[in-house]
């Protein structure tokens, strides 16, 4: 059965049991309002149902004192949208959200010694320990999103006053981490092609050094950046940081959990990787990983003592806060991980696709990739302002048409009213899907009169 009808079914049937419940407390016959009001959603639910069986219209489901469209992306789209690809749910994930939905539907196993990385059934202990493994790494713990990994290790080693070192292509949330420990970031510049390269990591440290008098506190470096996913030169820079002895935190928000990882080789101190970006988890997820060496300081337990009427909490973590990813983010993380751990061994694989994608797009009179090329990653970023936003330029629609233009066929993804510089994806999909994807572009492109080479 398609996924919205069974979906939308589920939603009427829980609409009865809502009514058996509250049979008793509501005043019911057919004025009631609570009655009314359930008659109303289940013929909308039923005319839901309806339109997706005949193929009519939208379907949009008003949930109980909301409004929920029903989401359908994955379903029937082609979704391209460039953060999206790599955290989309496996099918086991999907499945673990239904059974392990519930608030605390790990907590519920927990018994001593009361942490959630040593929960033993189900496997919590274990998912630890291969996350470390898979990582190259000594120690990892699940974490509500890479953010919260930057967030651990500054709040460990950034006192008032202390430099961090990121790049001009960092994230935004290393330069909130860095804030909240109220210490200050200076920025490694990128090159004239977008890439941090080790030679400026190291004049940026000998500045700071020169100019400010102290060595910074850390070295936070993005493995492949958010804007052009260009991949910068982690090995290197990890080098440098070690010769003027600066731990180093890799960034692998886009690398961890599609590409090989391996923070020893790399020579990184802490990696953190983003679940719902790219590990097939739900949001919010990630995973912070650590030497021995630096696990034991940020995954330092309570030293709390004084007046707290006897108790202890040896146990729990600082910086976690006790425990971290409790039910489902945690459980979507485990149901993909073995597929993500796959699906790693063919990130070549995932090249050769935007790479034929980017062939055809280019072959698009006035198209550029604005990334670096060849691509090393699936997620780029590409310049249509010489190609299809000269269409915009008179069309009805203005720069909306070329969005418009996708969802027609059946493609999502393209950020609304883009036509001049946009990113997308190709992660994930199928052979099919990718030639679709470039006959769609040729299509779009040969009804505006735009030049495509054959
Ligand atoms: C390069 C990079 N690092 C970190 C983050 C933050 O990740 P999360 O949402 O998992 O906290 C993002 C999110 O967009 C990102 O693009």
């Amino acid at each position: 059965m398609d996924l919205r009808i069974q979906k939308t079914y589920e939603a009427l049937f829980a609409l009865e049991d809502i009514r058996e419940i509250f049979r008793e407390s509501l005043p019911t016959g057919p004025d009631a309002d609570g009655e009314k009001e359930i008659k109303r959603i289940a013929e909308e639910l039923k005319k839901t149902i309806s339109d997706i069986e005949s193929g009519t219209g939208q379907p949009k489901v008003r949930a109980i004192g909301n409004s929920l469209p029903i989401r359908d992306r994955e379903e029937a789209y082609i979704n391209i949208q460039p953060i999206q690809a790599a955290g989309r749910l496996t099918a086991d994930a999907r499945k673990a959200i239904i059974s392990y939905g519930d608030g605390y539907s790990a907590c519920d196993q927990c018994r001593k010694p009361f942490r959630l990385d040593k929960i033993e059934k189900p496997c919590i202990a274990g998912f630890h320990r291969e996350l470390a493994e898979f990582l190259g790494m000594d120690e990892a713990r699940v974490v509500p999103g890479a953010r919260r990994g930057f967030q651990a290790v500054t709040s460990t080693l950034i006192e008032k006053g202390d430099i961090a070192i990121a790049t001009s292509l960092s994230h935004y949330t290393e330069f909130l981490a860095v804030e909240n420990s109220h210490g200050q970031i200076r920025e490694i510049p990128a090159d004239k092609n977008n890439i941090i390269t080790a030679d400026s990591a190291a004049e940026k440290i000998e500045e700071v050094i020169r100019k400010e008098g102290k060595t910074p506190k850390l070295l936070m470096i993005d493995h492949f950046d958010y804007t052009y996913a260009n991949e910068h030169d982690v090995y290197g820079i990890a080098k440098v940081a070690k010769q003027y002895d600066i731990p180093l935190l890799y960034n692998g928000a886009y690398s961890v959990g599609v590409m090989p990882v391996d923070g020893r080789k790399i020579g990184a101190d802490f990696v953190v990787g983003s679940g719902h970006k790219s590990m097939a988890s739900a949001a919010p997820s990630g995973v912070l990983a650590a030497t021995s060496e630096w696990a034991e300081e940020v995954f330092r337990t309570t030293q709390i003592t004084g007046d707290v009427t006897n108790r202890r909490f040896g146990i729990k973590e600082v910086e976690m806060l006790g425990c971290t990813l409790m039910g489902a983010p945690l459980f979507t993380m485990m149901a993909s991980f073995p597929h993500v751990v796959e699906r790693t061994k063919h990130w070549d694989d995932e090249i050769t696709k935007i790479s034929f994608l980017l062939d055809r797009m280019l072959a698009i009179k006035g198209t550029t990739v604005l990334s670096e090329y060849p691509r090393k990653h699936a997620l780029t970023k590409v310049d249509t302002t010489d190609s299809f936003d000269t269409v915009s330029k008179t069309h009805k629609k203005r720069g909306f048409y070329f969005s418009s233009e996708m969802s027609k066929r059946g493609i999502a993804g393209v950020f609304p009213g883009a036509t001049k510089q946009w990113k997308l994806s190709t992660y994930g999909l199928s052979w099919e899907k990718v030639r679709y994807l470039a006959d769609s572009f040729d299509e779009i492109a040969e009804k505006y009169n735009l030049e495509v080479a054959k």
